[in-house]
């Protein structure tokens, strides 16, 4: 479970770009971010994953408080709560395969990523991972001459075998043609529901969120304006985005 309370984040010199966001995440949650552009919803995302620095606000993963953790507690953290992004930074030479196995920079040691050393069991847990997420027969195919689509699923992939618990997905639909993005979403909520991972979404185009969300919250100048079930939202809910 994840607990953030009273998430603050300023910008030196500039506004306050998330204030006193509160809520909670179950283990297989799917919860879907939508509020209009710049309100927050991306720096939310980026302050789970520990990308940005928290200005004020408590943060607990599992019950760990970890904003008091040291460097090496808070890059587990990074870890377990994989940010990705829109389009997805991918070794674009590599295979998905490779890409899968190796990780990010958070995710793997320095020595690893350069020697591309790989374990029997590294190779099966990845090859199983890209199996759920139907990309087998694209293992490997290198990511740059992959799809959108395919390319979100192979980090998908990565951040789950380097051990997330959170995926902290930024628009990741933007750009998919409408097949494409119901695969990912579809997959994504398949895993997290198989997985016990919550998938916290940007989804603020379209009905993705509607269809696909266990909940929906609404960011409104970098205040949370809205928590509720996944469901078609009433006019009066819209009108707070
Ligand atoms: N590094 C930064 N320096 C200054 N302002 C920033 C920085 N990062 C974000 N902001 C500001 O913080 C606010 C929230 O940005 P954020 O990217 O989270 O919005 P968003 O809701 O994801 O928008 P969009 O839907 O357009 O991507 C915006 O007003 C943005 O200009």
């Amino acid at each position: 479970m994840i607990r953030i309370d009273q998430l603050t984040k300023r910008i030196p010199g500039g506004p306050t770009v998330l204030n006193r966001v509160s809520f909670l995440a179950q283990p297989g949650e799917f919860i879907a971010v939508k509020g209009s552009s710049g309100s927050g919803k991306s720096m939310l995302l980026r302050c789970l994953a520990l990308q940005e620095k928290w200005d004020a606000g408590e943060y607990y993963v599992d019950g760990e408080d970890v904003l008091k953790k040291g460097f090496a507690g808070k890059l587990k953290v990074r870890r377990e709560v994989a940010y990705l992004e829109e389009k997805p930074v991918l070794y674009p030479n590599k295979t998905g395969l490779k890409n899968v196995i190796i990780g990010s920079v958070t995710q793997t040691p320095a020595w690893r990523r350069w020697t591309g050393m790989v374990r029997s069991d590294d190779y099966m847990g990845a090859m199983d991972t890209i199996e759920k997420l139907g990309l087998l027969d694209k293992a490997h195919q290198r990511v740059d001459r992959m799809s959108g689509g395919e390319r979100q699923r192979i980090a998908i992939a990565r951040a789950l075998v380097h051990g997330a618990k959170v995926i902290a997905a930024d628009e990741p639909v933007s750009g998919l043609d409408p097949h494409t993005a119901d695969q990912v979403l579809g997959d994504l909520k398949r895993l997290c529901k198989e997985q016990g991972v919550i998938v916290i979404a940007v989804l603020h185009q379209g009905d993705w969120a509607e269809r696909y969300a266990d909940r929906i919250i609404g960011l409104n100048a970098g205040q949370l304006v809205l928590d509720v079930k996944g469901r078609r939202l009433t006019e009066a809910e819209k009108r707070k985005l």
